[in-house]
């Protein structure tokens, strides 16, 4: 599990131990060294060996190299780092400070260190600690932003020390109008195919939101960000967290400190997914396992029928029970003869998938509203054999007509969230969505009292607990059906663990965010890193399930 610690609970966690003159930034400022020259040194051909063509690779002229030559690492060569240069970006805080030290190291190392200093005042030990290690310093009064972009697109590697854990709001000039500038031709370079600096943010990307994700105003993309300590949300959270490229968290010795008391910003990885899951032991039948009701699909749209029925059936429910017209119905058997096509007790509702919000199919509305008022309770228990939870995606999210139990998961895109807001009496659109996807998850979450599953690249999960994003996916997830076969997942996955859902409604929110990390890797595994269709998601689930749950060795 990545718990994310607000600049708050970091503060508050360093200050014992800065107290008891704990050389907290000595560190930070080594583990940071250490991971630039890494990476410039992985990214540079042995220094002291001509640059040759290699087979494969093209040349200036963009022609196929001569023969394959492999630069024997010559005794005596220079470490490849050296020679190598540094940009920092300098600003007035302690984050400033971190660049400042490192790039001392870096100097030491042979590293060609320039550091522009955006404040007239800056960390005073590590721009002595620069200077020192003789770096050229471009101070404030200095400052000229083409010249600073010369410099960075020289570089080998740029380091962003600008704000860090103490930024708030947009950058402020000069650090916004050089940031604006750098991202903009990175962006251009990127577009061309044309390689550029390695961006290494300290702590964060300098600008972001760091305990919220968002992103209020310029922000250079980075290729790694160095966190000190723990993540922090704006490193898990959207819009934010996929500007922060990888992530490596540093441990500068707050590790022995207690966790944030209460975790606000959560991912899940294998081994808490694996928890949620339940594999079957040798009393149970598909009865205990789990029977998953699926209202989906209509005559027009019949495969997202299948696809939830594909996803149900394949993250291992017990038993798949698919109601609708039988053009819909006679394909999902068509396909998956386990299911069946009546009515019956179920553990948990899919509601939705294929099902527009136009009404133009009663019969499969009718279904969901039943369905509805089961999960709601409004019908008696007695009748509807008990309150059960549900996915509630598509055109289902248009038939709410009571407050949610936190155990029904509403599943939304942006556009969807916006148009279930605005029904609800928010003006807002997909693009605000997008823009604080957080913020709109949890007034979706307070508004009707369901959890939220906001799907996107970074798919957030908001209950009553903490907020879950999880990152899972490959961009070519992005394809016709995907949803339809997380909300058969997550409703499989509901199911089987309904009597702990039903027990304590905070907990589904990660079963939810269980499910969306099955979602995310089957599609990686079967994407292979090409195209990937729905069906192909949901035939891989199983493998993904064995190998989370460590059975599958192959
Ligand atoms: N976690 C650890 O173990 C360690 C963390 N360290 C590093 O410390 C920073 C936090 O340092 P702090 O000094 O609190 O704050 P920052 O350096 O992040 O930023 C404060 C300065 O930045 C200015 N600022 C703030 N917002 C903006 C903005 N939007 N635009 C421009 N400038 C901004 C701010 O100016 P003010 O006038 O607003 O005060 C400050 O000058 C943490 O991120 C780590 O990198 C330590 O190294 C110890 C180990
Ligand atoms: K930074």
């Amino acid at each position: 599990m990545i718990e994310a610690w607000t600049a708050d609970e970091m503060r508050a966690a360093e200050k014992p131990l800065l107290d008891a003159g704990v050389p907290l930034m000595d560190r930070a400022a080594r583990a940071l060294a250490r991971t630039v020259l890494g990476d410039i040194a992985r990214r540079r051909p042995a220094a002291g060996m001509p640059r040759r063509r290699v087979a494969g690779s093209l040349g200036s002229d963009g022609l196929p190299g001569e023969g394959r030559v492999r630069p024997a690492r010559r005794a005596g060569t220079r470490a490849p780092a050296r020679g190598a240069a540094a940009l920092l970006l300098v600003g007035a805080g302690n984050n400033g400070g971190d660049a400042l030290f490192a790039g001392a190291h870096l100097a030491r190392e042979g590293v060609r260190v320039t550091a522009v200093l955006v404040a007239s005042e800056v960390h005073a030990a590590g721009l002595a600690a620069l200077r020192a290690a003789r770096a050229e310093v471009i101070e404030r009064s200095e400052l000229r932003v083409p010249a600073v972009v010369a410099r960075a697109e020289a570089a080998d590697a740029v380091v962003d020390g600008l704000t860090g854990a103490g930024s708030r709001g947009a950058l402020r000039p000069p650090a916004g109008g050089i940031v604006r500038a750098l991202a903009d031709v990175r962006a251009a370079a990127e577009a061309a195919g044309t390689p550029w600096p390695w961006v290494v943010a300290v702590d964060v990307p300098s600008g972001i939101g760091v305990d919220d994700g968002a992103v209020p105003g310029p922000v250079l993309p980075a290729d790694r960000t160095v966190a000190f300590g723990a993540y922090k949300p704006g490193l898990l959270l959207p819009p934010a967290a996929p500007l922060a490229g990888s992530v490596t968290v540093t441990d500068v010795g707050l590790g022995s400190l207690q966790g944030p008391q209460f975790a606000g910003t959560l991912r899940l990885e294998d081994d808490d997914v694996a928890a949620v899951l339940r594999a079957p032991g040798p009393r149970d039948h598909k009865y205990t396992r789990g029977v998953v009701g699926v209202v989906a699909g209509t005559e027009k749209f019949p495969g997202a029928g299948v696809l939830a029925a594909a996803g149900a059936v394949r993250a291992g429910a017990g038993l798949v029970r698919a109601l609708g017209p039988v053009p819909v119905t006679s394909q999902i058997l068509s396909r998956h003869p386990e299911a069946v096509t009546v009515g019956g007790r179920v553990q948990s509702w899919v509601l939705g998938p294929g099902i527009p919000s136009d009404g133009s199919d009663a019969g499969q509305d009718r279904r969901v509203y039943g369905a509805l008022a089961a999960v709601t309770g409004v019908l008696d228990a007695e009748v509807t054999g008990g309150v059960v939870p549900a996915v509630i995606d598509a055109g289902a999210m248009a038939m709410l007509e009571h407050r949610l139990p936190e155990i029904a998961v509403l599943t939304p895109h942006a556009g969807e969230l916006a148009t279930l807001m605005s029904g609800l009496g928010h003006e807002v659109t997909r693009a605000d969505v997008e823009a604080e996807p957080v913020r709109w998850a949890r007034a979706a979450h307070r508004a009707t009292g369901a959890t939220v599953l906001l799907k996107g690249a970074v798919t957030v999960v908001v209950g009553s607990g903490a907020t879950y994003a999880q990152a899972d996916a490959p961009a070519w997830l992005a394809t016709a059906g995907a949803g339809d076969v997380l909300a058969g997942i997550l409703g499989t996955l509901l199911a089987s663990r309904a009597a702990d859902v039903l027990a304590d409604h905070a907990l589904t929110s990660r079963v939810a965010a269980a499910a969306v990390v099955v979602h995310g890797r089957a599609a990686a595994l079967a994407s292979g890193g090409g195209p990937v269709t729905a069906s192909d998601v949901a035939d891989a689930v199983p493998r993904v399930i064995a190998r989370i749950l460590g059975g599958d060795h192959a």
